[in-house]
């Protein structure tokens, strides 16, 4: 908060904390000598009993122009109100609507935005009906497609976040995801920009009244003066200082501490922002399976069977015809270069492909279609470890709540169990002293903690599947080695199958029994890690010549493979490796290798 110390700031702080004064006491220290009629003091200027001069009814202008300010204010927080009122349930409604009608919704506010702000206040004034109402009515209306916007966007930006993705693994609904997640993350920049909002409000208030459009007499607000003394201005100037510097001052107050209040917290831009793209609308879920999902599973035992699994986003097909099974307490990687569809693969596992993906194929969770799984029988089933953990925590809730939330939700706990199961689940990932551990929030844990916590909140069910998208990626080298020994261990402690999703080889080996090599969006071998250093595909075996170990020569350039991945649109016809395969044939560049016991390759290796 060292940047609230500006001079822009303090200024802002300052002017407010004034108006505010001056709007409780105004009424009560001037209120009676402003409403006194002095028939022979009428349009008087200057002089030392009225220092601002007097208005047509002799009245002394400077005490009006005090006792002015809680009417003022007032108006211009019933403004804002209405503003709030609508623009943010407006805004928020895109979050928790199907995609057909958040897109509607979308589409609403980017076309109400697109209208001019001066004809919608006139409109919903005149609606309203003339007078204080409609100009405050007005005013407030015209405010709501702007903060509208800004919450839709901000709701979007916290609604792709990873700890929302979590709590939909976890099977939370729609709503409990706005009001836990969302809500809470956007309301601080939200009140940045209501406070900034009460000062154009102020000056908003003001611009009718001094039409003549808003406050009418005996009331009297700031801009009611003005109007009442602006024919005098050439005159007597003074008698229009008072409430032209009110209006000024007190704008600019609100105006100033607003969009300084945001600047600080560096979260959002307050003043008007330009109009941004229609976000994509939030579907309930985003995994379209194909309808009846097929007969039950070749390996019924499997805790995960996956069937030509296809992930797409309009013509592109990053993840293609993959088919792969985990068995219970197996823990099975997957691996390949950035880009290869590992993560896709692992987000259509949890049934999280983002809009506007769609997904095609077979993935079924303890033998039985993804689609058809409740949100709690999903959440309490399937357990997913994301890469960054502070992503994937909610930074507003207490790790304790935050985990205890699974158990009230999914399992129908009590409080007290809920919370009880997060401590021990804390403890049993290692945390010491798990019970103060849970009342800290996520910015208080090192980035090993929060991944523990994470994996402790996977734990709060009883996961039959834990999917860990390159778990330790964020964190340094022996808190990596730590989270992942813990993955393992849990794995054999409770049984849970998993899927380790990672780019390192080294990873992989030393934890999974068997490992899916992916390349260009398909799986080109499936193999046991033991296998690794004889493995069949060229692919693999540039893999595993590039990946550094204990015994690698440091004295040597690492291997590196020649050419680059293929990107999703340019796969080739044949196989995507050929162009950078030393041993592709004629054959490998025009016919597509199917897989064959675990390998997709036409030229193997044989030894
Ligand atoms: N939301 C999306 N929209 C369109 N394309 C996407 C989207 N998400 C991923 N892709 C594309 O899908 C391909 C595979 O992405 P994915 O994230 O699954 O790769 P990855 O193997 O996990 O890579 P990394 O190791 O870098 O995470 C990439 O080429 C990416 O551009």
């Amino acid at each position: 908060m060292s940047r609230m110390r500006t001079p822009s700031a303090l200024a802002g702080l300052l002017l407010v904390l004034v108006t505010l004064v001056l709007a409780v006491i105004g009424p009560w220290l001037w209120g009676a000598e402003a409403e006194r009629f002095d028939p022979l003091h009428t349009l008087q200027g200057h002089s030392p009993e009225h220092p601002l001069g007097t208005d047509d009814g002799g009245r002394d202008l400077l005490a009006r122009t005090l006792a002015a300010t809680r009417q003022s204010v007032w108006l211009a927080v019933l403004a804002t109100l209405i503003t709030t009122a609508a623009g943010v349930p407006l805004g928020a409604l895109p979050s928790v609507l199907g995609p057909r009608a958040a897109r509607f919704t979308s589409g609403l506010i980017d076309s109400l935005v697109a209208f001019p702000v001066l004809l919608l206040a006139m409109f919903a004034a005149l609606l309203a009906g003339a007078g204080a109402r409609g100009a405050v009515v007005g005013i407030g209306v015209a405010a709501v497609p702007g903060l509208a916007r800004l919450t839709r966007t901000l709701a979007d930006t916290v609604a792709a976040s990873d700890y929302v993705a979590a709590a939909r693994v976890l099977g939370a609904g729609r709503s409990a995801i706005l009001v836990r997640h969302v809500l809470p993350n956007i309301a601080e920049p939200l009140i940045l920009t209501i406070t900034a909002n009460l000062g154009y409000a102020l000056l908003g208030l003001a611009t009718l009244s001094l039409l003549g459009l808003g406050v009418q007499p005996p009331d009297y607000d700031w801009g009611r003066l003005l109007h009442d003394t602006l024919p005098r201005v050439y005159v007597d100037p003074e008698v229009v200082a008072g409430p032209a510097l009110a209006v000024a001052l007190a704008g600019t107050g609100f105006a100033l501490l607003g969009e300084s209040l945001a600047r600080a917290s560096a979260r959002v831009p307050v003043a008007p922002v330009a109009p941004s793209a229609p976000s994509a609308p939030r579907g309930e879920s985003r995994t379209v399976l194909p309808p009846g999902c097929g007969p039950l599973p070749e390996a019924p035992e499997a805790v995960l069977e996956v069937r030509d699994l296809t992930v797409s986003f309009g013509g592109v097909t990053p993840v293609r015809e993959v088919s792969f099974s985990v068995a219970p307490g197996e823990l099975v990687g997957i691996v390949g270069e950035s880009g290869s569809g590992k993560s896709l693969t692992a987000l259509a596992v949890g049934g999280l492909v983002p809009h506007p993906g769609t997904v095609a194929g077979r993935v079924l969770l303890g033998g039985r279609p993804l689609a058809e799984l409740t949100r709690r029988e999903l959440g309490t089933r399937l357990a997913m470890v994301f890469q960054d953990p502070m992503a994937a925590l909610n930074p507003a809730l207490r790790v304790g709540s935050q985990l205890a939330e699974v158990a009230t939700a999914h399992l129908g706990a009590s409080r007290g169990q809920a919370r009880k199961r997060a401590v021990e689940r804390l403890g049993r990932v290692r945390l010491p002293d798990p019970e103060a551990q849970a009342r800290r929030y996520p910015h208080e844990f090192s980035g090993g903690m929060r991944q523990r916590a994470v994996i402790a909140m996977g734990l709060m069910g009883e996961p039959e599947l834990i999917v860990a998208d390159e778990p330790t990626t964020a964190l340094d080298v022996t808190v990596q080695k730590r989270v992942l020994e813990l993955l393992a261990e849990v794995n054999e402690t409770t049984g849970a199958a998993g899927l380790l999703i990672s780019h390192d080889l080294a990873v992989v080996s030393q934890h999974c029994g068997r490992v899916l090599v992916m390349y260009a969006g398909r799986i080109v071998e499936e193999l046991p890690s033991s296998e690794l250093r004889r493995a069949r595909h060229p692919y693999t075996r540039a893999l595993v010549a590039a990946s550094p170990d204990l015994e690698t020569d440091r004295s040597r350039p690492l291997a590196t493979i020649p050419g680059r991945q293929p990107a999703s649109a340019e796969v080739p016809a044949g196989c995507a490796f050929a162009p950078r395969c030393a041993r592709a044939l004629e054959r490998c560049r025009t016919d597509r290798p199917e897989p064959v016991d675990g390998l997709a390759c036409w030229n193997p290796e044989t030894a």
